[in-house]
């Protein structure tokens, strides 16, 4: 019996069963689909849905095993109990992306889409080093190259050995060419969902500037106030709020139902879309978040347990015992990663 769990923000989902199949939409119980039946599940821009069970065709079915829309396979033994247990706590893993090659040219990069330098690389191996020990169930990326390099570099790290596979919803000839036909795959694989929302703040104009450059002719506070202040944007760009309006509406509708499922959550994004979701998390003000910086390549930790984001330790130490206080849940998961592996 195959499991699925259904999320979308907007849109239809279609799951069909040929075998008999346990589902679960958003945070509604977990309910058995039939052999021979088709869950048709419609999503609303207001975070609704509305689902119906239908007969169909056990033919159609049997040419693709479980035709599932975006899936998120949950193991088998997790029933209602187990899941309701699971969302009691949930580890969120934001990786900023390693330096960039315009990174080390000191360009404004925005949503230009350049790859990671060798020393970004190294970063991101550092970090899935860091975080090899947390569980990851889903990944989001943004749709930039060095976002996505650094989230599969650093799950080269990971002790659970799960693969990232690319969810690919652009178009249905897509979704149906990248169907996986194993269970036993699909429970080994990592979802990765790459959003343009998580993208950087589109720099307008300054992109491909060299910042040094442009502070000379602008002056330093000018180019201060762009790159940093809340809401002023730099030239055709997108100032911090503008960036936080999609990623943050991303976070909340897309990244947050799966949190509240139990499920553990890496985002690997940029240095401005991140602030603007760390601004939400930590509640920070318009001015505070002024002088919120991340550096590249250093896994941040919270833990989401009863509605609240708990921020763990500091990201900038040293040594992993010393970023991460662990919970009782995520020491347990370590133990058997250790039991597992000797
Ligand atoms: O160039 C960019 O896209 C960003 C991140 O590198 O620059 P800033 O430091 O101004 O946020």
């Amino acid at each position: 019996m195959a499991n699925a769990m259904l999320h979308q923000s907007v849109g239809n989902l279609q799951l069909l069963s040929n075998s008999g199949t346990r589902y679960k939409v958003g945070n509604k119980y977990v309910r058995l689909l039939p052999k021979g039946f088709k869950l048709e599940v419609e999503f609303s821009k207001r975070g609704t849905y509305r689902s119906r069970e239908r007969k169909f065709n056990v033919i159609q079915a049997s040419a693709s095993q479980t035709s599932v829309v975006d899936p998120v396979l949950v193991p088998s033994n997790n029933g209602t109990h187990e899941s309701q247990k699971k969302s009691n706590e949930a580890a969120l893993i934001l990786i900023r992306h390693g330096e960039s090659l315009w990174n080390e040219k000191n360009l404004f990069t925005g949503c230009v889409d350049v790859p990671l330098t060798k020393k970004g690389v190294e970063e991101a191996i550092e970090a899935g080093k860091r975080i090899c020990n947390i569980p990851v169930d889903m990944i989001y990326t943004s749709s930039l190259i060095r976002a996505q390099m650094t989230a599969m570099l650093a799950m080269t790290q990971h002790r659970r050995k799960k693969v990232p596979i690319i969810i690919h919803n652009e178009s249905e000839q897509a979704r149906a060419w990248s169907q996986i036909y194993s269970e036993d795959t699909i429970n080994q694989s990592i979802p990765v969902m790459a959003a343009w929302q998580l993208n950087e703040r589109m720099y307008g104009e300054l992109q491909g500037l060299n910042k040094q450059e442009t502070a000379d002719r602008f002056g330093i506070e000018k180019v201060h106030e762009w790159r940093r202040s809340y809401d002023i944007p730099p030239p055709d760009g997108e100032s911090l709020e503008m960036c936080a309006q999609r990623a943050v509406a991303y976070f909340k509708n897309n990244i947050e139902p799966q949190l509240l499922s139990g499920k553990n959550v890496l985002i690997a994004a940029h240095g401005n879309s991140l602030r603007s979701i760390i601004m939400y998390l930590d509640k920070l003000t318009s001015q505070e978040v002024i002088s919120l910086e991340l550096s590249t390549g250093i896994p941040m930790l919270y833990i989401f347990k009863e509605g609240k984001f708990i921020r763990r330790g500091s990201p900038v130490a040293p040594t992993e015992a010393g970023v991460y206080a662990y919970t009782r849940r995520l020491a347990q998961y370590r133990q058997k990663l250790d039991e597992m592996l000797h």
